[in-house]
């Protein structure tokens, strides 16, 4: 992928006064189920993420971390506590936040091209600028000969550009990941790490990274939270300390990415052997 340098993300205006971008507060979150079942995926949850922050979530399998998620993009709202984003109350869908999940979110009918510029052109550019700003993401994503392909014909790796692309090309302030490369080959995944990396650091935007792999969590993020099995609250929270930028193939060996990671797995552990 090219090196990139322009502002994807949009830079938040005003100074380090401002509230968080994300806030969760004392949020609790229970399901009914058809057959009239409670299910509390979060109790009491508090998490806070500063303006171009890169957060991870760490936690046992089914403790409610894509919850979180759906919290902050307003897709459920918490039975109890606040959920906040850019110091307001969340409110239906906001369009300064962008996704990229598990699952590719591409059209498979449409190209590359129009797959990229279906976001613009929904948010009512001009059919000219869209796919200007189409074929200039596609570049940045390193996949300017794939333009007329259609999905079926790129391999996951390269799905997973197109989700980049289609994401940063609109600017968003806030992204939230839910397992975005859980599905990748390990070689494919570094290398998607470090360009995502390369994409969040040249803009000011804040990033939940959801993610079952520790090591995943540390080697992108400023800020580890590690929630307990379900019902979830936050068990511990871990500055990570490694310079940046990073080199994605690397970090992993460094001494000090191997004592921040025996140090969070020993917490993580009790939760995983819990649930
Ligand atoms: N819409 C829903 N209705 C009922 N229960 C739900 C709903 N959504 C989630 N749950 C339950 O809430 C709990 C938390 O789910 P969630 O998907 O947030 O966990 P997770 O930590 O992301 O899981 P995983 O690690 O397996 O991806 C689970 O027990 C799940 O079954």
């Amino acid at each position: 992928m090219n090196a990139i340098n322009q502002n994807a993300f949009a830079k938040p205006a005003g100074n380090a006064q401002q509230s968080p971008a994300i806030e969760l507060d004392n949020v609790t979150c229970r399901f009914i189920t058809a057959d009239g079942k409670a299910t509390v995926a979060l109790r009491d949850f508090s998490m806070s993420v500063a303006r171009g922050e890169f957060v991870a979530v760490v936690g046992p399998t089914g403790c409610g971390k894509s919850t979180t998620l759906s919290l902050i993009t307003g897709l459920l709202k918490p039975t109890m506590g606040q959920v906040r984003v850019m110091g307001q109350p969340v409110d239906g869908i906001d369009p300064r936040i962008g996704f990229v999940f598990q699952n590719d979110a591409v059209f498979p009918w449409r190209s590359v091209r129009d797959n990229v510029a279906a976001g613009p052109l929904f948010r009512g550019k001009p059919k000219d600028q869209a796919y200007e700003l189409a074929n200039e993401w596609i570049r940045r994503v390193g996949l300017d000969k794939f333009g007329d392909h259609y999905p079926h014909q790129l391999s996951g790796g390269m799905r997973k550009r197109v989700a980049l692309a289609q994401t940063f090309i609109n600017s968003p302030e806030i992204l939230l990941m839910d397992e975005p490369f859980s599905a990748l080959d390990m070689q494919t995944r570094t290398l998607m790490q470090g360009e995502l990396l390369q994409l969040w650091s040249a803009h000011a935007g804040s990033v939940v990274f959801v993610t079952h792999d520790l090591e995943e969590a540390i080697a992108l993020a400023d800020k580890v939270y590690v929630l307990t099995a379900r019902p979830a609250t936050l068990k511990s929270t871990y500055p990570i300390d490694l310079p940046r930028p990073r080199v994605m193939e690397e970090v992993r060996y460094e001494q000090r990415f191997i004592d921040i990671s025996r140090k969070i797995w020993a917490d993580l552990r009790e939760e995983v052997h819990i649930a």
